[in-house]
């Protein structure tokens, strides 16, 4: 049964075993040795736990959540790795854990940068007319294009290389802002080049502020960019590689699920720019390894993440470190396309006399994404799955579900149908992690299964289609997702499986999304958010939560509000 199953749902490094084996670790090899509690039995689909997305998928204390968790022997029986509870919040102890992460990821070649992401689409022009609102003291006056930015010919050379001829809105604002060092914080729509906007000014200052490496016993980096995924890691690592290309800047990256030693010995050659997960980043400032003593900047991408409650400690342990530079000396960036409001709040505490930019509605989904809706009882979410495949066909197709076990169900569904499936999820090995993610990038996958772990900031290819399998528990998530597609101006479609009897809570918010994206509701959700009173919605969207008291400007490139009826953008 097994080597069927397997069979069909190979990675390239041999198969999925490595998966079903048990955790993220392996543990539980055998399968089936009475994990946590013995749980089992259906498709996992009352296994579920919030923590998702931020399990180790993000950084090691983390880690151990999903340990012990994943092992099963096959499908729809009784499985669980490991009962080893201490391990839910195991910082640094786990010796076997220390054991394992000998994994050294493979270098993307430098002329391989410039190949990544997506190339800009037929919507791109269409950025010119969405509203920009700016609130603050004294906003510098945005760039109208990259000539006017000023910026190193070093770095203008990257941005050319990299096929970039116009800014998007968030760079023409963002790139000034930074340069002048003032504290930032940008919401604007998924896939409009958050990241560029600040790396370029960040990567530009540094060169010219040529200020002195600090490499002794410990490293002491001019930039620090930390984010919520190893792979989202990995990925703005590579961009800034590209962007400093050709220059003296040592651009270096922590995360965890790799060997520290490996990491350990490319940080001390030096570092200008580190890209972290906050996990692996404490761990190595905790040793002594990494201190702030030089950061200039601090970014925190998908800065929402970031301050929720997951992530919070990390953060607050690393903004808190001794080393610091304290708020107003140093420039403090916070970056996503989400910022529900208490988040904001939450945010000022990092930040000094700050600039906040919104492009278009903040928290809205990207409006080049078609968005479709079907209502589907949990049991029969299978077949539809396979039926929309079948139908409208399965290439560049990422399938988001709730939890990590049924991630594996999914893809091994998938794989016993025929269609070719790889998955990524927190309770998979690093390594299988990234050639899941590799396999996908490269086609020879075409359908990418995947808990939350991949729902924020991954700039895959030409993505074409995120389907919702599952619905996440928050709206913040729910835009990220469908974000994955319908990037940089391309044309997107994302389809949802609503379950009335799990996904109730979410009707509301999903309404107020698709109506801002000039969507078609379903009037069955229309319904269902009638029965959802106020109070149970979120506040995600809104406006800078300080008011309107700095005369910020608008700066639309046309006096229209983000409504055009029946655009795409
Ligand atoms: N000015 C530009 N012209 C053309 N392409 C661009 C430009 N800026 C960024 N891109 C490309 O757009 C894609 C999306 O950019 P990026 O990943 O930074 O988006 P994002 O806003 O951070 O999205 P998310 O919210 O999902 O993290 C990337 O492939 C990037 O290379």
């Amino acid at each position: 049964m097994l080597s069927s199953i397997g069979g069909g749902y190979n990675s390239s490094e041999g198969n999925f075993r490595g998966s079903r084996r048990g955790g993220r670790d392996g543990r539980g090899r055998g399968g089936g040795r009475g994990g946590r509690g013995g749980r089992g039995g259906g498709d996992g689909d009352s296994y579920s736990f919030r923590d998702n997305n931020n399990d180790g998928d993000s950084f090691d204390r983390d880690g151990g959540r999903g340990r012990g968790r994943g092992g099963r022997g096959g499908r729809g029986g009784g499985r669980g790795g490991r009962n080893d509870q201490n391990s839910d919040f195991n910082d640094n102890g786990d010796q076997e854990e220390k054991k394992r992460e000998i994994y050294v990821p493979p270098d993307v070649n430098d002329e391989d940068l410039f190949q990544s992401g997506n190339t800009s689409g037929i919507n791109f022009i269409k950025y010119e007319n969405i509203e920009v609102k700016t609130n603050g003291e004294n906003v510098p006056k945005p760039i109208k294009n990259f000539a006017e930015a000023n910026l190193r010919p070093l770095v203008m050379d990257n941005i050319k290389k990299s096929g970039y001829t116009t800014p998007t809105p968030i760079q023409k604002h963002s790139i000034p802002i930074v340069m002048n060092n003032r504290d930032l914080m940008a919401c604007a729509q998924t896939g409009s080049g958050k990241t560029a906007a600040f790396l370029l000014p960040i990567i530009h200052r540094l060169l010219a502020d040529n200020l002195d490496l600090i490499v002794e016993n410990h490293v002491e980096p001019q930039a620090v960019i930390v984010s919520p995924t190893r792979e989202l890691c990995m990925q703005i690592f590579n961009e800034a590689r590209k962007f400093a290309r050709e220059s003296i800047l040592k651009v270096c990256i922590l995360y965890g699920g790799t060997s520290v030693m490996h990491q350990k010995s490319r940080i001390m050659n030096g570092c200008h720019i580190l890209v972290a997960t906050p996990g692996r980043l404490n761990d190595f400032v905790g040793k002594g390894l990494v201190n702030f003593a030089s950061t200039k900047y601090m970014v925190l991408d998908e800065a929402d993440r970031m301050l929720d409650m997951g992530f919070l400690p990390c953060v607050e342990q690393m903004m808190n470190h001794e080393t610091m530079i304290p708020t107003g000396e140093r420039t403090t960036l916070m970056f996503s396309a989400t910022f529900p409001e208490e988040i904001q709040r939450l945010a000022g505490k990092f930040l000094h006399d700050y600039i906040f930019v919104a492009v278009g509605i903040v928290g809205g989904a990207c409006s080049d994404v078609e968005q479709r809706f079907y209502e589907v009882d949990k049991f029969k979410k299978r077949q539809k799955l396979l039926e929309l495949l079948r139908e409208e066909g399965s290439d560049r197709t990422l399938v988001f579900v709730e939890t990590k076990r049924n991630a594996d169900f999914i893809a091994t569904f998938l794989s016993e149908n025929d269609i070719s499936t790889t998955s990524i999820h927190g309770d998979r090995l690093q390594r299988e992690r990234e050639t899941a993610l590799g396999e996908f990038k490269n086609g020879t996958r075409n359908v990418l299964v995947a808990t939350d772990v991949a729902a924020r900031g991954l700039d895959i290819k030409n993505v074409k289609h995120v389907i919702n399998f599952d619905l996440p528990k928050h709206i913040e998530e729910y835009v990220h997702r469908i974000g994955r597609t319908g990037r940089v101006g391309n044309r997107g479609k994302a389809t949802s499986f609503f379950d009335a009897s799990q996904d109730m809570n979410l009707a509301k918010d999903l309404l107020k999304v698709l109506k801002e994206a000039d969507q078609p509701v379903p009037d069955w959700l229309e319904q269902h958010s009638y029965g959802q009173s106020m109070y149970e919605t979120a506040t995600f969207g809104g406006e800078d939560v300080r008011g309107n008291a700095f005369g910020g400007g608008d700066f639309g490139g046309s006096n229209n509000p983000v409504e055009e009826p029946n655009e795409e953008w």
